[in-house]
């Protein structure tokens, strides 16, 4: 920058700019409105998510700064989102109601631009993605502090959809009210969860307030947001989406507390070249067999990320077990080993492979 420039002449520069940027994007809006149109007539999906990180993936490569490539995902997570939105918004169902860390979770991965429509509980979010009333489903899965999300691994023993994405949040709380005054704080709501992961920081700065525990965070938002002497624990949107003010940010004890969502839909996703299956499966009550089961896994040098057991429901002491592994199933030692542990099963099923979360 030259000392000579003036404010206006900068100004009149970065307007020059937009004015590019508008043309330019609208030029892109027209062309995937045209893919849109080949891919009806040829009954193929509109949207791709493999080609959207491909499409994220260039963007990073050709990126030199100043702006970091978290700036140009975002950017282009919402460039994208806008464009398919032209044809037919994407329609995805997630565990509400609005303003809850999973609608955080679900418009991180498909922008603004897409339909996002809350539900009431894991199943009726299953059930929107099975009925073919939404594309995509966007439950909660597992808590860094808490552990996993027992109903949502519990519906994949009954249903066939394929995990397609996964979505890793940081989960940082907030104390909201009408007033934003801590001295009004008459009684706090939030779920049980949230309350758990701020104890100390409660005890500290809130003793003998009442807690009252509620379904989840954006509830208790919607709870204050009709109660002046009241807080809630909630996410930093559910502020905005209930007209709360904060009356302090980031009151977790732990930080790094990340909340893990997957994403469902009724299709396999394709390989990206970075990617983790996740299996279910049950296996004979017998010696040697918890050996049995991984020893193919092992000899292929796949890497197994984690194990889950859950009791089956119907029959006392027999269990179900969660695998998760690096690999896609159409890679040969994944799918190989998969195939081995399958021939010593009482039943397995692959609940998908997807891109690894960044
Ligand atoms: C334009 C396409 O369709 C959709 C829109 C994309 C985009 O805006 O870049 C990318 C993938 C698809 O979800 C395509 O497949 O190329």
């Amino acid at each position: 920058m030259s000392k000579t420039q003036s404010l206006e002449q900068l100004r009149g520069e970065i307007d020059q700019i937009d004015s590019n940027l508008v043309k330019l994007l609208n030029q892109r809006a027209k062309v995937a409105s045209d893919v849109g149109r080949l891919k009806a007539g040829q009954d193929r999906d509109f949207h791709v998510p493999s080609r959207e990180r491909e499409v994220h993936e260039r963007v990073a490569r050709l990126n030199q700064g100043p702006l970091p490539e978290e700036a140009f995902r975002s950017i282009f997570r919402e460039i994208m989102s806008a464009c398919l939105a032209l044809e037919s918004p994407v329609k995805v169902a997630f565990l509400g109601p609005m303003a809850t860390f999973t609608h955080m979770a679900a418009m991180q991965q498909f922008g603004l631009s897409a339909q996002l429509v809350p539900q009431k509980s894991i199943p009726t979010v299953f059930e929107e993605v099975e009925k073919g009333r939404a594309l995509y489903g966007v439950v909660p899965v597992e808590n860094s502090t808490e552990g996993m999300v027992s109903h949502t691994l519990d519906m994949f023993v009954e249903s066939d959809l394929k995990i397609t994405a996964e979505v890793l949040l940081e989960v940082s709380h907030d104390l909201l009210s009408r007033t934003g005054r801590m001295e009004d704080v008459r009684k706090v709501y939030s779920h049980p969860q949230a309350l758990a992961q701020c104890r100390h920081w409660l005890e500290e700065n809130l003793p003998n307030v009442p807690l009252v525990d509620v379904a989840s965070t954006a509830l208790a938002a919607q709870i204050v947001s009709e109660d002046l002497s009241a807080a809630a624990i909630a996410g930093c949107s559910a502020a905005e989406h209930y007209g709360l003010k904060v009356v302090r940010s980031r009151i977790e004890d732990q930080v790094n507390n990340f909340t893990r969502f997957i994403v469902v839909s009724r299709k396999l996703a394709e390989p990206s070249g970075n990617d983790k299956t996740s299996i279910l499966f049950s296996v004979k009550d017998e010696p040697g067999i918890l050996y049995r089961m991984l020893e193919p896994f092992a000899r292929r040098g796949v890497n197994l990320s984690k194990i889950e057991s859950r009791p089956v429901k119907t029959k006392a002491w027999e269990y179900i077990f969660f695998l998760d592994m690096s690999g896609h199933v159409s890679e040969a030692p994944v799918g190989e080993a998969i195939e081995e542990l399958r021939s010593f099963c009482q039943f397995l099923k692959i609940l998908g492979s997807y891109p690894k979360a960044r």
